[in-house]
């Protein structure tokens, strides 16, 4: 049998040279008598358990909490956590999944209570706890979102009277940042009450729960309508709706406004849920919601002002999705900084403007709008991958400080304090 295998390996490498890739066993016609394998279901003994699971040629299937799974058995074995393939302490593998034969089916498999055992052909026994598999699974994880939220027009969050969170207790308690952080995730927005309106103070709150994203702006920022910038929001002009630096390959996770002075008039700050927009979107026309997940376009910063030169260049759809449960992650929408558009070709731009126009005149619904006054004091943090925000014209002195923050610490600080992100 094993100089069989060898040859059946050497035709299958020329398989594999010739760019034929399935797995070799499957191609055999014999393959059932070179691994016989049991057909029928296997049913727990204990019926409350109410699990069932069949052996297939080619992969496991269970049926366990109301869900069928289906395993792959190369993914069973590199996904085995016995000391010798996982190290538990560092919560890393240790096996060599390319040491993986590809072809791998397990020798025998049992289950005992909730754990069903595997053995493979060279003697390794793996465990799988059933919960395990149900939470880990593909169709488990299908039917789950990363990240609840609940997205608003400005009747909904005006509704919802999200609270703030106070400086003190937002700095000092973990229940206060925890509240903090709980409703940044759900709405995607939260403001901090009675924050000493200088930098240094801003500052601090951001370090309370992230890193600062340091970038071509700075690390904290601190601007007027002075233009030192090469850019409109250095200026007293309106800003219509938008995301931030759509023109990095990954734009910032988080913004941090903190108005510090206004002696004049105008200036309201305008916030949308681009994901409620979108959700429109998904509703009233699918095929444009598909659109504007998978056209790829640039984004485009160059500045030449002074002594600050740049040219920034991001990529990327406007609407960016989980392939597995199509949750929307994240929105890149700026018409001010959006470049060129020359990776799609003439007929896909026409219909691209189409679904950009269905989700732009969601975007600018009044409904949708929920507009603010920034003052000295108040803190306001945006997700910048999914609220967009704008600004009235103003008049007079309008000084604003900030910064960035990086997602992924953001989220790391909110997991730690056990929230779902
Ligand atoms: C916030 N701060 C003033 C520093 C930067 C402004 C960046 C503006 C740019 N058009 C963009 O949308 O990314
Ligand atoms: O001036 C403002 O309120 C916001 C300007 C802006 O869009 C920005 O700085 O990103
Ligand atoms: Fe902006």
């Amino acid at each position: 049998m094993w100089c069989r295998r060898l040859s059946h390996l050497q035709s299958r490498l020329q398989d594999l040279l010739r760019g034929r890739v399935t797995c070799w066993a499957l191609q055999q016609p014999n393959f059932k008598s070179l691994f016989p394998l049991a057909i029928h279901w296997h049913h727990t003994a204990s019926k409350s358990l109410n699990c069932v699971w069949q052996q297939h040629e080619d992969h496991f299937e269970l049926q366990y909490a109301n869900t069928v799974m289906r395993f792959d058995y190369v993914w069973l074995r590199d996904h085995c956590l016995s000391a010798s393939c996982y190290n538990s302490k560092t919560h890393q593998r240790s096996l060599d999944t390319a040491s993986v034969d590809l072809c791998i089916q397990p020798k025998t498999i049992r289950l005992d209570e909730t754990t069903l055992f595997f053995t493979w052909p060279d003697g390794h026994v793996t465990r799988y706890d059933l919960d395990w598999l149900v939470k880990n699974s593909y169709e488990g994880q299908k039917q789950k979102v990363i990240q609840p939220r609940i997205l608003w027009n400005a009747e909904i969050y005006q509704q919802a009277q999200v609270p703030s969170v106070d400086f003190q207790s937002f700095l000092e308690t973990k229940e206060g940042l925890k509240n903090f952080l709980q409703n940044f995730l759900l709405y995607g927005i939260a403001f901090v009450e009675n924050v000493p309106p200088t930098q240094e103070h801003t500052e601090k709150l951001a370090e309370r729960i992230s890193l600062i994203r340091e970038t071509i702006y700075g690390r904290m920022w601190y601007f007027t309508s002075d233009f030192s910038r090469g850019d409109t929001a250095y200026t007293k002009l309106a800003l219509d709706r938008h995301t931030d630096t759509t023109y990095f390959q990954e734009p910032c996770g988080i913004q941090v406004f903190h108005c510090l002075k206004h002696e004049g008039t105008g200036g309201r700050t305008l916030l949308v849920d681009g994901f409620y927009a979108a959700g429109q979107v998904l509703q009233k026309a699918p095929e444009e919601f598909e659109l504007l997940s998978k056209v790829p376009l640039k984004h485009e910063y160059i500045e030449n002002v002074g002594e600050c030169h740049n040219h920034m260049i991001g990529v990327g759809p406007v609407l960016n999705i989980y392939p597995w449960n199509k949750e929307l992650y994240m929105i890149r929408y700026n018409n001010y900084d959006r470049a060129v558009i020359n990776t799609v070709p003439y007929d896909v731009v026409h219909r691209w403007y189409t679904a950009h126009r269905t989700l732009t005149i969601e975007l600018r619904k009044p409904e949708n709008e929920f507009w603010v006054k920034l003052k000295p004091g108040r803190v306001l943090f945006i997700d910048n991958w999914r609220i967009l925000h704008g600004r009235e014209s103003f008049t007079g002195y309008r000084q604003l400080c900030g910064c960035y923050l990086t997602r992924d610490d953001v989220l790391n600080t909110a997991r730690l304090l056990g929230l779902q992100a």
